[in-house]
């Protein structure tokens, strides 16, 4: 890797392309700019010439947005074992050999792959997911990065051997036009509702019951069981207007796009696998719900009865557990609380712990995916015979939802959130994933009722009434 600090970028285009000619292949060329504010949405909704292509991710913590416009590369896997090391050492490769123009290193700028890895790529149940590999990633051809004040600009170019100077100017002027676009005020087209559905709701309570029936007998310890529900409209559904309703209605979220062929996966999840910044870690152990209350008294004796709920505190001492056990080896320190806190959302509130590592030399973000996912919030305990179970019992393809989703860059910083509360928006429909922890005492009219408040997030994104 190059790193120019801030240069004629003329002279960076020429390092980049002597390089591809001496190597015989395609060299990146990412330069890195400070701009005036822009307005990550109006970014979105004004690339869309990019329709198809474009992603958006802000963090639950307000300290950083990116928004993708155009695929400069697609980086693919469709292993099933193995895809998260694949996909680093791509993408390792392919920065190592990269001309970067920036005043600093600064993390979320420069080469940046975004996307996501399956849930399960063992299960071949595809579905609405066909399009989407076992690892499915993109580099932006322009990115904006916003961390809290400060505005980025990153331009990706693949320069090639016999590169002709005409289309690097063409990119320039596209960024300017870009730029320029983000300051007219669009706004997005609302599709009309048509209605909601939920798919199998009584078979699944029925997987539910049948998998209490084999806890019961002490084969497994937790299972997550999840289902879809289908939201029709009037015309094809576009991801502007939803992530306009995101943005607003859940601000303690990530809220996340990802345009890809033709179908858009979005939605707005409370739950960080990992964040990696330089050798600080970040992840969250999040299991045990429990409904909002409609007056602020209800609201905490609601909060005070999920603290002290043995079935919930048990759910979530089994996540805590596997998140100390799979951070522990790659860590120096790593500072997980004794007892658990409340996550309070819109619909919803959580038993929530956070934790804080200070990684190992040598520790790379996609290794402690690989190590963490699925936990046992959305797969189950032991992990291999609750994915088995998982396949067995649910009628359906996770793809993304509940799956690993969001950033690395090229000096090793990033970000996976776990992508609950989501959907696929395809066609003229929205495919909207829930689950929940199914442990020995459950019953399946109260976990059917947990995954309703759960897909309340995506429903009223999506411009659905939904009852308080
Ligand atoms: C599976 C979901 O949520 C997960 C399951 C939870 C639970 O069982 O209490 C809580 C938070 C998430 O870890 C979902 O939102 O679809």
């Amino acid at each position: 890797m190059v790193t120019i600090h801030k240069t004629n970028i003329e002279k960076a285009y020429d390092t980049a392309r002597t390089k591809a000619k001496q190597i015989h292949r395609p060299v990146l060329l990412s330069i890195v700019e400070e701009v005036d504010a822009v307005d990550p949405l109006s970014f979105y909704y004004g690339g869309n010439s990019f329709h198809g292509e474009r992603f958006l991710w802000k963090d639950r913590d307000h300290t950083i947005t990116l928004v993708g416009l155009g695929a400069a590369h697609i980086l693919s896997t469709d292993e099933k074992e193995g895809r998260f090391f694949t996909v680093e050492n791509e993408w390792k490769r392919f920065t190592q050999e990269s001309v970067i123009v920036t005043g600093d290193k600064w993390a979320g700028t420069g080469p940046l792959l975004y996307g996501g890895f399956r849930f399960d790529p063992l299960n071949d149940n595809s579905e609405e997911w066909n399009q989407f590999s076992t690892g499915t990633f993109q580099l932006p051809m322009f990115m904006l990065t916003k961390p809290e004040k400060t505005n980025y600009l990153t331009m990706n170019v693949i320069c090639h051997p016999d590169e002709d100077e005409r289309s690097f100017h063409e990119r320039i002027r596209l960024k300017e036009e870009l730029l320029a676009n983000a300051r007219k005020a669009i706004i997005p087209e609302r599709p009309e509702w048509i209605g909601n559905r939920d798919v199998k709701p009584e078979e699944w309570k029925e997987s539910v019951q049948s998998v209490v029936n084999r806890l019961q007998k002490g084969e497994m310890d937790k299972v997550v069981l999840a289902r879809k529900c289908e939201v029709s409209f009037n015309q094809q559904v576009t991801s502007d207007f939803v992530l306009d309703n995101l943005w607003k209605q859940q601000p303690d979220s990530f809220v996340f796009s990802f345009e890809w062929e033709g179908s858009c996966f979005i939605g707005a999840t409370p739950e960080r696998l990992v964040k990696k910044t330089g050798e600080e870690i970040l992840s969250t152990c999040l299991a045990g719900s429990i409904a909002r209350g409609n007056t602020l008294e209800s609201d905490e004796k609601l909060g005070e009865e999920l603290l002290e709920d043995e079935k919930n505190r048990y759910e979530h001492h089994l996540v805590v557990d596997s998140i100390r056990q799979a951070l522990d080896p790659f860590c120096d320190t790593l500072l997980i609380p004794s007892t658990p806190q409340l996550m309070k959302l819109k619909d919803i509130q959580h038993l929530y712990t956070p934790v804080i590592g200070q990684a190992s030399e040598n520790t790379s973000l996609l290794s402690l995916v690989e190590k963490l996912h699925p936990t046992p919030a959305l797969g189950g305990v032991p992990r291999d015979k609750a994915m088995h179970v998982i396949r067995q019992e649910e009628d359906m393809d996770r793809g993304l939802y509940a799956a690993p989703i969001g950033w690395i860059d090229a000096y090793g910083n990033g970000e996976y959130a776990v992508a609950l509360r989501s959907g696929l928006l395809q066609g003229d429909k929205a495919y909207l994933y829930a689950g929940c922890g199914i442990v020995a005492d459950s019953e399946p009219e109260s976990e059917f009722k947990e995954t309703q408040m759960k897909f309340r997030p995506m429903l009223r994104g999506l411009g659905g009434t939904v009852h308080e």
